[in-house]
């Protein structure tokens, strides 16, 4: 079992940006960095990895045929081994959320039981699973800003609804790209249910919903630097859902790359969002 293994199986990438986005949302809330601050980043990249690793050790049957790339199908890491280290993610981003506050603690460990929630269950589950994973998403935000108290989750409620919004329907369009490999691991999705193009319909209604809350932060928060950049950020938003609209198939949804337009777009908010709160 090498060390690139375990760090790989923690999709890094993933782990670290949304480690990021807490930070934002403290700054968001405050205007400003703490060296206790930085404890946020690490609470959440460690718990986002738990959750990246206990889900590829409920995913290992998909994987194998989707994925055998990743760490526990190529034989990388053992399945056991996997789930001592998931374990230990989560025990050490809890444990360290006790040095924040009791309300960052207690997303902590509900944002921990979703993640688990989700590998073991609400994946397969039609509509729950995008919901978990939006809600896990905008909830970074929340966290971020609980540091400052309940008045700094507050002040990043909007940020958290438009990453929610924005989320499920990406969630919803690469449920509509994945369905023939869903569907062989057991799992039931929106567009098996209703279809690709009615997925596709309400993937699009999501994010038109995800820019008109984008632009509830101009005026009494945010000025024009932030209109104009929400204002790029939302067109490319419409544009990604808009591709998956017309789409019937997995295989259009895939050609028209609405979900990696989207994936785009939600990580330049990510910019415009930490931008616009420290100018
Ligand atoms: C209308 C509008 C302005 C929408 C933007 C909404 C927004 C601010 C989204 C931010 C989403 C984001 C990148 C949050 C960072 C925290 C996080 C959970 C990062 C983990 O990476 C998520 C990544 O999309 C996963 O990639 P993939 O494996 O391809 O699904
Ligand atoms: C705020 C705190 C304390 C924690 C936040 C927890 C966060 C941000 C989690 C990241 C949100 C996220 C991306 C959750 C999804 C979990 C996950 C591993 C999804 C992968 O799902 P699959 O549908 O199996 O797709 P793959 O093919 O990528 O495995
Ligand atoms: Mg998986």
């Amino acid at each position: 079992m090498s060390v690139s293994a375990f760090i790989r199986i923690t999709r890094p990438h993933n782990a670290v940006v949304a480690g990021l986005t807490a930070l934002i949302g403290y700054l968001i809330a405050t205007g400003t960095l703490t060296p206790p601050s930085l404890l946020l980043a690490v609470v959440v990249a460690l718990i986002t990895a738990g959750g990246n690793v206990i889900n590829d050790v409920f995913d290992v049957e998909i994987d194998r045929i989707n994925r055998p790339d990743r760490p526990i199908p190529a034989g990388a890491i053992s399945l056991a081994g996997a789930r001592v280290y998931a374990a230990a993610l989560f025990v050490g981003g809890i444990v360290i959320a006790t040095l924040t506050t009791p309300l960052c603690l207690a997303i902590a460990l509900v944002n921990s039981s979703v993640l688990i929630a989700y590998a073991v269950r609400l994946k397969r589950t039609p509509v729950l699973g995008n919901v978990a994973v939006a809600y896990l998403t905008g909830s970074v935000f929340l966290f971020g800003g609980a540091f400052a108290g309940i008045e700094g989750l507050v002040r990043n409620l909007s940020l958290a609804a438009i990453t929610f919004l924005a989320t499920v329907a990406r969630e919803l369009l690469k449920d509509a790209e994945d369905v023939d490999g869903d569907a062989a691991g057991g799992a039931r999705t929106l567009p098996m249910i209703a279809g690709v193009r009615k997925t596709g319909i309400f993937a699009f209604a999501c994010a038109c919903g995800a820019v008109l809350v984008s632009l509830l932060p101009f005026g009494d928060w945010w000025g024009l630097f932030y209109l104009a950049g929400i204002a790029v950020v939302d067109l490319v938003i419409l544009f990604g859902a808009f591709r998956g609209l017309r789409c019937t198939t997995p295989g259009c949804v895939r050609e028209s790359n609405a979900t990696s337009i989207l994936r785009a777009g939600m990580f330049a908010a990510l910019a415009v969002f930490a931008i616009a709160a420290v100018i």
